[in-house]
Order: C-alpha cells, then structure tokens, then sequence
C-alpha cells in the first residue's frame, strides 16, 4: 500500500478551470472519500490521480515518487481503476473481464500462471461472483457489473486503487459488503461518493469539494457538519450519533431554499 498526494493540482478545459489548486492526502492503507456535489469536480479528480489526465499545474505522487518519475508499467501493476459504468466487449464472459486484472503482470501470449488462476477465483469469491464466473458480460445487471469491476481490480492486487462512485448501481447489501470490503483490504483506497451516511460510517479521511476547489479535509466528524453541508450542497442537515454503533449520521431536513421559503412564509404568513 502506498500514500497519493497531490500539492496544488489544477486542470482546465477551454479556459474553464475545473479544478483549482488542489492539495490533498489519501493516508497508507486507508480510505479516503472524496465527496461534493454533482460537477464539483470528483471524476476529474480522479482521472488525474490514475494519470489518465495531465495536470496544466502540480503534481501527484505515490509514496514520494511523482506519476512521470513512476511511468506507466509500473503504475499499472500498483493502481487499480473502477470507473463508472465501463463497458466490455458483450461477448466476453465474467471471468475474462476479472482476468484482466493480471494483465500488467504477463507477456502479451503467456498463459494464466497458477497464481493469476488462484487470484482470479479469490476476486471473483470476495466480490459474490463466482456463480456468475461464466456469464456473458452482457447478461448481468448493473450492480453485477459494478462488482465484476471491482473483481477486476482485485485481482490486479494492487497498492492503491481509485473507485468512482463504486456503489450506485448496488443494492443495500451489495453497497455494504463492497464498502466492508474496501475498509478490510491493506489497500490505499479513495472512492468518490454521493452517499454522505456511508462515507461517514465507512471512510477514514474525506476531502469535500466544491466547484473544483478542496474546501474541508480531515475526519469524517470534522467534514460532515451541518454548516459546510448546508454551505456546499444547500441541504439543512441534523448530524448525531447513531446510539448503537456511535456512528456519525446525518438525517436531511429540507434543502436550504426550501428552508428558507417556509421561513418566509412563517414570517409572512399572509
Ligand atoms: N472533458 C471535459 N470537457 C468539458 N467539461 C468537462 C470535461 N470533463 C469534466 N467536465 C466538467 O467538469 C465538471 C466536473 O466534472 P466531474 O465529472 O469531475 O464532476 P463530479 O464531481 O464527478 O460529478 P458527478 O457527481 O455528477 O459525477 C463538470 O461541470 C463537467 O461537466
């Protein structure tokens, strides 16, 4: 496992800057969630930090090495990538689109080793597809996917690995034991999130952007308050403690211009 920084890390498209200077830590061994409203900038970051993207300023580094100083191959033996919604070829099965995962690992006509064999079944058992291992790609649903995704960066047995949004096609026992999952892997995770309950209940560390720019950092209890909640997403929140496992956990009153019309009306009842 492996510590992903970035110092200052800016990207633009057409003179748009979509992310603005951004500084940010995801800790050895940990999951870091990085959370913030629809375009405020997640995907983008995370395609940065994979070296999908090159930063216009800043850097990324993995340990203290920097993503040009690492190079591709050796990037892609220690990161593993979940996007969203990734297509594979209709025709292959479950277990093919898994066994990618040892791709940076072989020749280009090797065969499986044993071990990429074994790898592949232990990902495809942690992620509840081993069932479906023979499955044209094509006839699974889209949680299915989500979790043959996830298999496929199992198998990579990497350091680090990026998710985007890894649990939105995934019901709630599936979004529960892939996040369980995440937290029991001596894995560098960070996972972008719409769900702020989970990210409470299940990350280590959070980054919160808005419009491109980090605007909190830190634990979960030091984000998730109902000021920078209702500041960055517009949403009135109560946060406490859930009374049986002491987890943070924000229950949504009503969104800020909602709130601030009833406010109104009770001032102006006529
Ligand atoms: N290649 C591009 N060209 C133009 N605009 C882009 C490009 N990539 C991203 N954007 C814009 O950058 C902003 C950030 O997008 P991004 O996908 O990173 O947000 P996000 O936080 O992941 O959003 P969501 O929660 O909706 O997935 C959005 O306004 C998006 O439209």
């Amino acid at each position: 496992m492996g510590r992903i920084t970035t110092t200052h890390l800016s990207w633009s498209v057409k003179g748009q800057r979509l992310l603005d200077g951004i500084d940010m830590e995801a800790h050895d061994g940990k999951v870091t969630g990085l959370l913030g409203p629809n375009g405020s900038g997640k995907s983008t970051l995370l395609r940065l930090l994979a070296g999908l993207r090159r930063p216009d300023t800043g850097t990324v580094r993995y340990d203290d090495t920097t993503l040009q100083g690492l190079g591709r191959r050796v990037l892609a033996r220690r990161l593993a990538v979940v996007e969203q919604d990734v297509t594979a070829h209709h025709h292959v099965t479950v277990r093919q689109v898994v066994e990618l995962g040892r791709t940076p690992f072989r020749g280009r006509f090797d065969a499986l080793t044993e071990h990429d064999r074994r790898t592949v079944d232990a990902a495809l058992e942690r992620t509840d597809l081993t069932d479906r291992q023979h499955r044209s790609w094509h006839t699974l649903s889209g949680g299915e996917k989500q979790r043959a995704q996830l298999a496929r960066a199992l198998a990579q047995e990497p350091r680090e690995i990026l998710l985007d949004e890894p649990t939105n096609h995934l019901d709630i026992r599936h979004q529960l034991e892939l996040l369980d999952l995440l937290t029991s892997l001596d894995v560098t995770c960070v996972v972008a999130l719409h769900d702020l309950n989970l990210a409470a209940r299940y990350c280590d560390h959070l980054v919160l952007l808005q419009r491109g720019q980090v605007v909190a950092a830190g634990a979960p209890d030091s984000v998730l308050t109902p000021d920078l909640i209702k500041s960055v997403y517009g949403v009135e929140v109560l946060v406490d403690r859930e009374p049986a496992t002491g987890t943070l956990r924000i229950t949504y009153l009503a969104t800020a211009t909602r709130t601030t019309a009833v406010q109104a009306m009770q001032l102006d009842p006529g």
